[in-house]
């Protein structure tokens, strides 16, 4: 599908967003897992989260979707059926390796494959530790790449320094962890999001991680667990999806938008502390708690921004928003860049690349390195023909670059943005004027 964007001058209303994807793969995964019936409310219906719902059909759990609450008929730890057939996580990443972490400690065997982009990201990075745990796992070039053959396993606790900071990786030896017979201990270079340890602690699971220091390594333990309980789970909404609304109300004139009900959780936030220091005007109101997520309200109102340079701790803390803080920082006074984001090499497509094609689609200067994007404002962004290759948060980074580009654009293959953010489109076309 082809998508023509105009320019627009104002960016208003007060919204929310669709509810958080990292949270609401943690949602299914866990009450699957879980005893009793678990409701989910705000659940994503993204083809994401859709394609964990339909994992866990095939694992012999019984999910009912009405509007965006999920119902879940937890069949508890040792409940999940051996499937027929190999299992297809779609385009998400965090569904194939969470999914990892529980199949490897079941009694029976599966396959997980997954589309082209899928079946090029690396797999070894939960693998690697879920071997160590005792897991048997193959596949054809020896677990480097899906499909996976998973052959469930007794596993073991075990004391493992995570090379990247992934939460991906975490939450898979976290998930085996349940199922081990001793606690499991895992350290990282800095803090990656931590929503399966806050889901889990919600669950009545033991598990402890040292004081939130997002320059620090941090550690988490996991003890084994007898069974999970849970009853409702309140998903709020997504700041991945939100920092595309945030920025193109910084950045059209005389804007001013609230966005209702946001996930605020501090290992997501990144986005918000690069803005702030890029001179945004963000306010954040009415913090409550929902399962043990901090919520809020976001409000932006049209800022003059200068270029910053990042690097380290948070860039986990923002590795989703990168795409869209480029976009920002084109149009930002001065230069930005933005440093050890070598994991962006390996997500839906090389984000690396795809920023630095598309932003020069529109006219933008931009420099790459292998773990960084050097960005030189102030571009006057010129409308192009732009095609994001699959990527849903290249193609919702472009549309927003659209509006605050001279001229039109279209982007190819748009629907993409089904992956994390149904009826995008549908709502960028209600703010702006
Ligand atoms: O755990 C999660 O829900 C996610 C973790 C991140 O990936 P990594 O763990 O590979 O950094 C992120 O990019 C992805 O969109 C969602
Ligand atoms: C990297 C992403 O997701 P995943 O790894 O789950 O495919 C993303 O949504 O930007």
């Amino acid at each position: 599908m082809k998508i023509n964007i105009s320019p627009k001058s104002h960016i208003r209303g007060s919204i929310t967003v669709p509810g958080d994807k990292s949270i609401s793969h943690r949602a299914v995964m866990l009450s699957s897992i879980a005893d009793g019936i678990t409701y989910i409310d705000g659940f994503l219906m993204g083809a994401d989260c859709l394609s964990t719902i339909a994992c866990f059909k095939e694992l012999g759990v019984s999910i009912d979707v009405s509007g965006d609450r999920v119902c879940v008929q937890g069949v508890g730890m040792h409940g999940l059926k051996p499937p027929t057939h190999p299992l297809d996580v779609g385009n998400s990443g965090t569904t194939i390796r969470l999914l990892s972490g529980i199949l490897a400690a079941q009694h029976f065997s599966t396959t997980l494959t997954g589309d082209a982009s899928i079946l090029s990201r690396p797999m070894m990075r939960v693998v690697e530790p879920l071997r160590q745990m005792g897991a048997e796992i193959n596949s054809p070039d020896g677990g480097i790449h899906a499909p996976l053959i998973i052959h469930g396993k007794p596993l073991h606790g075990i004391n493992y320094a995570m090379p990247v900071a992934s939460a991906q990786v975490k939450s898979a030896i976290l998930l085996a962890g349940l199922y081990a017979d001793s606690p499991t201990t895992i350290t990282e270079p800095y803090p990656s999001r931590d929503h399966t340890e806050l889901m889990l602690k919600a669950m009545d699971v033991r598990i402890l991680a040292d004081e939130l220091d997002f320059e620090s390594p941090r550690s988490t333990t996991i003890w084994p667990a007898q069974a999970l309980h849970c009853a409702h789970i309140n998903v709020p909404g997504d700041i991945s999806s939100a920092a595309f609304i945030i920025t193109a109300a910084m950045l059209c004139p005389e804007s001013h938008i609230t966005i209702q009900d946001v996930g605020i959780n501090p290992t997501r936030t990144g986005i918000l502390d690069a803005y702030k220091d890029m001179g945004a005007d963000i306010t954040i109101s009415n913090r409550r708690l929902w399962n043990m997520e901090e919520v809020a309200d976001i409000s932006v109102a049209t800022s003059r921004l200068h270029g910053i340079t990042i690097s380290g701790g948070i860039i986990p803390r923002l590795i989703d928003e990168i795409p869209i803080l480029a976009v920002a920082a084109s149009l930002a006074e001065g230069t930005t860049v933005i440093k050890d984001a070598q994991e962006l090499r390996v997500k839906e497509s090389d984000r690396i690349a795809a920023i630095s094609h598309m932003l020069r689609n529109f006219g933008a200067e931009v420099d790459t390195t292998d773990d960084s994007i050097i960005i030189k404002g102030k571009s006057r962004l010129k409308g192009c023909h732009t095609n994001p290759k699959g990527d849903h948060r290249i193609a919702m980074a472009a549309a927003i670059a659209a509006l605050l580009a001279d001229g039109n654009t279209s982007i190819e293959g748009a629907e993409c943005v089904e992956v994390s953010f149904p009826g995008f489109f549908e709502l960028l076309n209600s703010l702006g004027y």
